[in-house]
């Protein structure tokens, strides 16, 4: 090794080798700079791609999975202002190295040997709308994303945020079809805000801390289509008839509640993403091989007649291992299932037909 190798200066000239303030950073699919730096070191763990990194979501979606131990290296790619999204992201102190890619040029760069990748990437609603006034402008957004997916990370796993997630996983699993690269359990809907709320509203109505509550949700991911069931609330506990309308309506209604509240400023980001984190986390731990990681999640499904469904799913080495039964519902929840599976099975259809046009 020449004496100076390990230097001060040495080192600064290595890491500078890798800067190049003339030109923009993310260009031509290049890893950003102290990455290369850092490779060798790195943290064992798994690499997580965020698609969509530089939204609402995208954001602070990326800066709690840069804190995720378990995570040893971090794609962010968006079609703008990748840049200094991963530059503000990569000056944080904690293992996950960080790259950035912007672009369609960049998207195979940005997947390729991903272990698990998050699709924030879409348009939100504005008030007025529903998820599936989005369906026009995200279904195309999703295949081309999962097309790049089928090409350079087939075996990943991949959790789908972007709406309607009744049909854009639907629209998702043709696309893997296609490319011969589909396997039912590596593709799962996001439903962990549906949950997260149910946990929230319940814990409030119970005047107890929301950690200590799990409130199954179940169906799907838009209105009448969200089930919590909330018969199955553990710790056990009951409620009135009007408890449960309220409950039931709010639940359904929170993505809503949200819209309104931000007037034209887009949907849930900060909740969205403190629950996309805590699924992904529940992903990796699964895939590390961690026992009994159950969560709610849209995916291929036989507990209906329906092909796809979210229930709680036993999440392990190659993503959703078992799907778990409903468990029994009273004649409450089994009048909103009727409802929920009309309104879903045309979501899905509507997924598949946008793949066979
Ligand atoms: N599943 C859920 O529970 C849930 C919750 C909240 C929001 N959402 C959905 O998530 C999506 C994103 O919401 P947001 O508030 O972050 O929106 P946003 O507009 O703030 O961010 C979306 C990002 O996607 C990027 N994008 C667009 N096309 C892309 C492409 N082809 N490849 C990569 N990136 C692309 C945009 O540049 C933007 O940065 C919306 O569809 C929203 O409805 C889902
Ligand atoms: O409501 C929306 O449009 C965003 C998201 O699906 C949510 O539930 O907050």
């Amino acid at each position: 090794m020449h004496p100076d190798a390990t230097s001060p200066s040495h080192r600064i000239a290595r890491v500078a080798a890798h800067l190049n303030p003339t030109r923009p950073q993310m260009e031509e699919g290049a890893a950003l700079r102290p990455a290369a730096c850092r490779a060798k070191g790195g943290a064992p763990g798994f690499k997580v791609a965020v698609v969509g990194a530089a939204g609402g979501i995208g954001q602070s979606l990326s800066l709690l999975m840069k804190m995720n131990p378990l995570v040893s290296v971090l794609h962010l790619y968006d079609v703008v202002n990748t840049p200094g999204v991963t530059a503000d992201v990569s000056h944080m102190d904690t293992s996950a190295v960080v790259r950035g890619f912007i672009g369609q040029q960049q998207l195979e760069a940005a997947l390729t040997g991903m272990d698990l990748v998050i699709i924030p990437a879409g348009l939100p609603r504005k008030p007025g709308m529903t998820r599936d006034d989005l369906f026009n402008k995200n279904a195309g957004i999703v295949r081309s994303i999962c097309e790049g997916v089928a090409k350079s990370c087939p075996n990943a796993i991949v959790n789908l945020i972007s709406n309607p997630v009744n049909s854009t996983v639907p629209i998702a699993a043709e696309v893997f079809k296609r490319a011969g690269t589909y396997c039912p359990k590596r593709l799962l809907g996001v439903t962990t805000l549906d949950v997260a709320r149910a946990n929230t509203f319940v814990a409030e109505v119970l005047g107890v801390d929301p950690r200590e509550v799990n409130v199954p949700v179940v169906g799907g991911h838009a209105g009448v289509t969200i089930l919590p069931l909330l018969s199955q609330v553990s710790p056990p506990c009951s409620f009135t008839p009007d408890e449960i309308s309220y409950l039931t309506n709010r639940i359904q209604n929170g993505g809503t509640e949200v819209v309104e509240a931000k007037a034209g400023a887009g949907s849930a980001t900060l909740s969205m993403a403190f629950a996309a984190a805590k699924f992904a986390d529940a992903c990796l731990r699964g895939m590390r091989g961690d026992a009994g990681i159950v969560e709610c999640s849209y995916v291929a499904s036989e507990v209906t007649e329906l092909p796809f469904f979210a229930s709680k799913v036993r999440l392990g080495r190659g993503g959703a291992e078992e799907i778990l039964p409903l468990g029994p519902l009273n004649d409450f929840e089994r009048a909103g299932l009727e409802k929920a599976k009309k309104e879903l099975s045309e979501s899905i259809q509507k997924g598949v037909s946008f793949m066979n046009k």
